[in-house]
């Protein structure tokens, strides 16, 4: 459990006195049962009213300093787990920003979410037990045992004999119990995941109707995190009375041979009342035990898995170094790749291109040729297995990642729009832009017209991830948020399918006007969208069929020849798309 290293020397201070005052209040405690049998043995029998009084002053006094230690532990053991949860919190959450794309792959993000909040949760809940009684119960119980024995060896046999069966039983429900709680959380993070899901696809599940199926799907995932829930409180429900059932047979015992002797003068009555005290002092001692190693094996689940995001790949940081960054071109030289959680196949297979400053890019092919996993190449998110990607020829993974990204601006397939204005949707990608920026790149990307319709222009409000804006809407805020951010290298992947074809023409021109030097690269599926760039790149299963201009590829290359002819057929010039 390392975290606990980690955190623990950050707090070590607060933590050392709550676990000192922890300690004294049990000392407290452990001196009541003791006092009491001398009021009983040498006040209350020999009706001495001074030492009751006395002894009783005593108590009360001791009684009093074990409530300000209780009340001093409670209250840094609240302040320290709390604190120590919004550390944990934040930074699970700045790990999870900083994941690899291998790292988002792996885990669901129903699971991280479950992480970031029940798994900390429960760790706080542990510390805060383990400031609290933790240390109290084993303290309690040794010392009681200690002073126990003191007080009759005879009786301390039975006492013993309570001792290691209760132990016995605490063992075995620990072990019974871990295996459970692990399987509680992975069945919480289902159901977070179900619900999510859902709410990601709300609108499909009403076209379609699919209420049901995701009722019955959520059904199914609550009835096992319910299924699991019972099973792991049913080993604590079983053993709990077990454990109660010894204890009263344990004080039954001693009581009986207390009277024994008592009557044989071996023992006084205040020392048989002391002992059954210190005896129920252990027994709650070990019941206290057993409650924090049920904690424990929770916690024990939950650090795994928060570990699991700490020690999962950070995305690449790249090599810090000095290099002249005014962009020249971009190259794949021999560049195989395959998705580490993929099949195997690769995505990307000996691909060989360049493109160089103010060229436009097209790549076309068939759904799944690995148009889109060439741009996350681009940007790192990947590394290649084999050959190089150079950035005016320097391998990528001889730069900085961080200045490597600044030089390209991404309009992604999928329009990822925040809750917030239109004007903080597209300075998004460029904080510091001007007004008069957002502006010229909402016109270049063919959104201004649409914008200036909205009742507060600029200003106006939109819903989570764009709900009140079209498809085509979305897609032009999105290029212009890529626009304004200002990279040599522009990418388009596929980000004007919602757009009607005249639109698409204007966004290709305004693009072009609002920056010659710039590179761009456009993934798309369109023929007439492919005629108008420079060079056009013809993927098919993640091979380079085809490398050149329109006319070139028409002559050399069937797959782009194909996907001309299914989409304009006999009209070679293609003029309507123009
Ligand atoms: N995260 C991933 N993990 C594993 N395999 C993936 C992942 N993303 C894509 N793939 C696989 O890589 C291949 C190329 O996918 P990619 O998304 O690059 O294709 P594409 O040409 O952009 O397709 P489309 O035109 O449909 O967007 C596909 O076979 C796909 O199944």
């Amino acid at each position: 459990m390392d975290i606990y290293n980690y955190y623990f020397n950050k707090y070590k201070f607060p933590f050392i006195i709550a676990v000192s005052c922890v300690f004294f209040e049990a000392m407290c405690d452990l001196l009541q049962p003791t006092i009491m049998a001398r009021i009983i043995d040498e006040g209350v029998k020999s009706s001495r009213v001074d030492i009751v009084i006395r002894l009783g002053l005593l108590m009360l006094m001791i009684t009093a300093f074990g409530a300000c230690f209780a009340a001093a532990r409670n209250i840094l053991s609240s302040k320290v787990s709390q604190n120590f949860g919004v550390d944990l919190r934040c930074d699970v959450f700045s790990k999870i920003i900083h994941f690899s794309e291998v790292s988002t792959d792996k885990i669901e993000s129903g699971s991280l979410i479950t992480r970031l909040t029940n798994d900390t949760s429960q760790v706080i809940q542990f510390i805060n037990g383990l400031m609290r009684i933790f240390f109290k119960a084993p303290v309690t119980c040794l010392g009681s045992i200690i002073l126990a024995v003191i007080l009759s060896p005879k009786l301390s046999f039975i006492m013993f004999f309570v001792v290691v069966i209760v132990s016995a039983f605490i063992i075995i429900s620990m072990k019974m119990s871990y295996i459970r709680f692990a399987k509680v959380q992975y069945a919480i993070d289902k159901v977070n995941t179900v619900v999510q899901e859902y709410l990601l696809g709300i609108r499909l599940v009403k076209a379609f109707g699919r209420y049901e199926e995701e009722e019955e799907k959520f059904d199914g995932a609550n009835a096992d995190l319910s299924d699991k829930s019972a099973s792991s409180q049913l080993v604590i429900a079983y053993f709990s009375p077990v454990m109660s059932l010894t204890v009263s047979l344990g004080i039954a015992s001693i009581l009986y041979t207390g009277s024994v002797l008592f009557s044989n003068s071996e023992i006084e009555v205040g020392k048989v009342a002391a002992f059954i005290n210190y005896m129920t002092q252990i027994m709650a001692s070990l019941i206290m035990i057993t409650n924090i190693f049920n904690i424990f094996v929770r916690t024990k689940a939950s650090t795994e898995r928060i570990n699991e995001v700490l020690n999962s790949e950070e995305d690449f940081k790249g090599v810090k170094q000095t290099i002249k960054y005014d962009f020249e071109g971009l190259s794949f030289n021999d560049v195989t790749f395959a998705y580490p959680n993929g099949s195997g196949m690769p995505a990307i297979n000996n691909l060989t291109f360049k493109v160089d400053r103010g060229e436009t890019l097209a790549i076309i092919g068939p759904t799944g040729s690995g148009k889109t996993t060439l741009t996350w190449l681009c940007l790192r998110f990947y590394d290649v297995e084999k050959g190089a990607i150079c950035f005016n020829n320097n391998d990528i993974k001889m730069l900085d990642c961080n200045t490597l990204r600044d030089n390209i601006a991404l309009a992604p397939q999928k329009s990822m729009l925040f809750t917030g204005t239109v004007f903080e949707n597209i300075a998004w990608g460029n904080p510091n832009a001007s007004k008069e920026e957002i502006i010229k790149a909402a016109l270049a990307a063919q959104a201004d017209e649409f914008i200036q319709r909205m009742p507060n222009r600029y200003e106006s409000i939109l819903g989570r991830g764009g709900v009140n804006l079209s498809g085509g809407q979305k897609q032009r805020i999105s290029i212009a948020r890529a626009l304004v951010k200002k990279s040599p290298v522009l990418i388009l992947d596929d980000c004007t399918s919602a757009l009607d074809a005249v639109t698409e023409a204007k966004v290709r021109l305004g693009l072009k006007t609002a920056d010659t030097e710039k590179t761009i690269i456009m993934i798309t599926q369109r023929i007439g969208t492919a005629m108008s760039a420079d060079k056009i790149l013809v993927l098919d299963n993640g091979v380079k069929v085809g490398f050149g201009s329109h006319n070139e590829l028409l002559d050399s290359c069937d797959t782009y020849r194909g996907i001309f002819e299914s989409q304009i057929g006999g009209n070679l010039n293609g003029d309507i798309y123009e």
